[in-house]
């Protein structure tokens, strides 16, 4: 009984563990079938990619594992699978971008369908706290009273002659900086000069206020300081996932936004009251010609005066974002052109020579022999070449136009731009697009496409700007750093001027040499920046 009773209790025991065993199993088979078939569904997945042209996708995820491993050079990225298609479609978990590079497509979503593409709620809502509802940051009616009033000032003889002015002495105060650094045998950041040079430019044509960061000890500024620190913090929420939570706690990079934008508002709130007292003066003594020429007092005058303090301050720090960081970027990367392309900086050089000579000439003057290692002297010169320079003068420099404008063909300070899709809509290659999906233009890589621009695409050539010894303009939905259609870039010409005054005095008596060893590429910004600066050496011309 007793060996029966063991013999059971065993039989028992094993057929527990064969029990367990068999649903271990089992499990184990479930798992087993559940890898192979998720396995099977990926691989039936990407196999049906094969001949797909754009980033492949996995379940899911979509495209953005691969996205994000080449998220420091996504420009290039995108050059690559641009150059298999002129159009990329990205799946991403729970939305779709479109990329697009075919001028067609551009024109489509940029001028005929405008009003299906507008910048959007997202956009708006990361970057109401820096850019509130100032022109850059709103669509429909808000957007297109602004355009009006603002395409008015921008076209006006009255802020075309005071910007000249300033851009001339701005980059007089660079020459300054360049002059003696020279002869110090000094290293310089040409990308941080630029900075400070189209940021006080930008502040004194804005609110006609001096902030002074291009002074020769290159000060800080809390101004400066906390309007970069926003800058880049609104950029960044594009990528953080959680700054609502951290706006929501008050910590971390949020915290800190809040404390630059009061900075921000504290200064130009106070700029913007001075500035109504000054008119209401001005105006009460009968001594309009007082008034100063600056966006601020133009917009306070033109009777937005009964606009309030928030949105005068909104319309100024639209153009000075809208200002700033393209005109320094696209000074950098040209500066950078030059010197790395010798033939260029030459015919430059001969070109600014021969102006000189032709303009001394008109005006009837003479101007004397200078020594470029006697700093007086020198500096001198360059002040006289610069009474040269105006905007009509500045624009019979064509060579000049030219290696601006390929500059910005290869370099373009905004390099991809995304738009927000209102309602389902093909575009005119056949893609279809989302409602509430997003839409991108891309500069960056339309520049280089052997499509658009022939074989040569990707070497910098400023000669492809002209034809038969004449400059020829290309359509601005082929060329599109300034995009085009309704929105195209307000500050264009201005742009163009602050940049052919820049370049003139620069390339006239400057050459540049990259620091050994410092190297030159792209940060992954809205703007197209350089990630470690632009490190040179200068040497002075004759
Ligand atoms: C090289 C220099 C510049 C480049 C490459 C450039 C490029 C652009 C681009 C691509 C846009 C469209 C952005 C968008 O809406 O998505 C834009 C818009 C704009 N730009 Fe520029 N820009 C430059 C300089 C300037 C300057 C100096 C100003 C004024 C001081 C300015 C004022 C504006 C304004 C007000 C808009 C908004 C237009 C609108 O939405 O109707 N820009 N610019």
């Amino acid at each position: 009984m007793q060996v029966n009773f063991h013999v059971l209790k065993m039989r028992k025991e094993m057929n527990l563990a064969l029990v367990a065993s068999f649903r271990g199993k089992c499990n184990m088979g479930g798992l087993v079938l559940l890898i192979c078939m998720v396995a099977s569904w990926m691989f039936i997945h990407r196999w049906s990619q094969r001949n797909k042209k754009g980033p492949k996708t996995w379940p899911f995820l979509g495209a953005s594992i691969e996205q994000l491993m080449n998220y420091d050079r996504m420009h290039d990225w995108l050059v690559h699978y641009f150059s298999k298609s002129e159009t990329v479609v990205v799946p991403m978990p729970f939305t779709t971008y479109t990329y697009i590079a075919d001028p067609v497509n551009v024109e489509h979503v940029l001028k005929t369908n405008f009003s299906n593409y507008p910048k959007g709620e997202v956009y708006h809502s990361y970057m109401e706290v820096l850019l509130g509802d100032g022109i850059f940051n709103v669509d429909g009616d808000l957007w297109k009273k602004q355009r009006k009033t603002a395409s008015l000032e921008f076209a006006s003889r009255n802020l075309r002659d005071f910007s000249t002015k300033v851009f001339r002495e701005y980059a007089l105060k660079l020459s300054a900086i360049l002059s003696q650094a020279s002869f110090l045998n000094q290293e310089i950041d040409m990308q941080e000069l630029l900075m400070r040079m189209t940021l006080d430019s930008i502040c004194k044509v804005g609110f006609g206020v001096e902030i002074g960061t291009l002074a020769p000890n290159l000060p800080d500024n809390s101004f400066a300081q906390a309007f970069d620190t926003a800058n880049i913090i609104v950029t960044l929420r594009f990528i953080d996932p959680l700054w609502k939570i951290k706006k929501f706690l008050n910590i971390g990079s949020e915290a800190q936004l809040d404390k630059s934008i009061k900075v921000i508002d504290d200064f130009t709130y106070s700029v913007i009251r001075r500035r109504k007292a000054e008119i209401e003066d001005a105006k009460k003594s009968g001594q309009q010609n007082q008034i100063k020429h600056d966006i601020l007092s133009r917009f306070i005058e033109l009777g937005e005066s009964n606009a309030t303090d928030k949105s005068l301050r909104d319309i100024v720090l639209n153009f000075v974002i809208a200002g700033r960081d393209t005109t320094a970027t696209t000074l950098s990367w040209a500066i950078y052109m030059v010197m790395t392309h010798a033939h260029v900086a030459d015919k430059l050089y001969l070109e600014l020579k021969t102006f000189e000579k032709n303009r001394v000439n008109e005006e009837n003057i003479s101007l004397p022999q200078y020594d470029k290692e006697d700093p007086e002297s020198f500096n001198q010169r360059v002040v006289q070449f610069s009474r040269l320079l105006n905007k009509d003068s500045l624009e019979r420099l064509h060579y000049l136009h030219a290696v601006i404008t390929e500059t910005l063909r290869l370099y373009p300070a905004v390099p991809q731009d995304p738009k927000g899709i209102l309602e389902d809509d093909v575009l005119p290659d056949g893609t279809k697009v989302k409602a509430g999906g997003m839409v991108t233009y891309v500069p960056y890589s339309m520049g280089r496409m052997e499509y658009n621009w022939g074989p040569d695409a990707a070497s910098f050539i400023p000669e492809r700007w002209f034809k038969d010894g004449v400059l020829r303009n290309e359509s601005p939905f082929k060329f599109t750093a300034f995009q085009a259609g309704p929105r195209i870039c307000l500050g264009k010409d201005s742009a163009y001027l602050q940049m052919r005054m820049v370049l003139a005095i620069l390339c006239r008596f400057y050459k540049f040499n990259l620091v050994s060893g410092h190297t030159v590429k792209y940060r992954m910004m809205t703007i197209l920046s350089m990630a470690n600066g632009l490190k040179l050496t200068i040497e002075r011309r004759s």
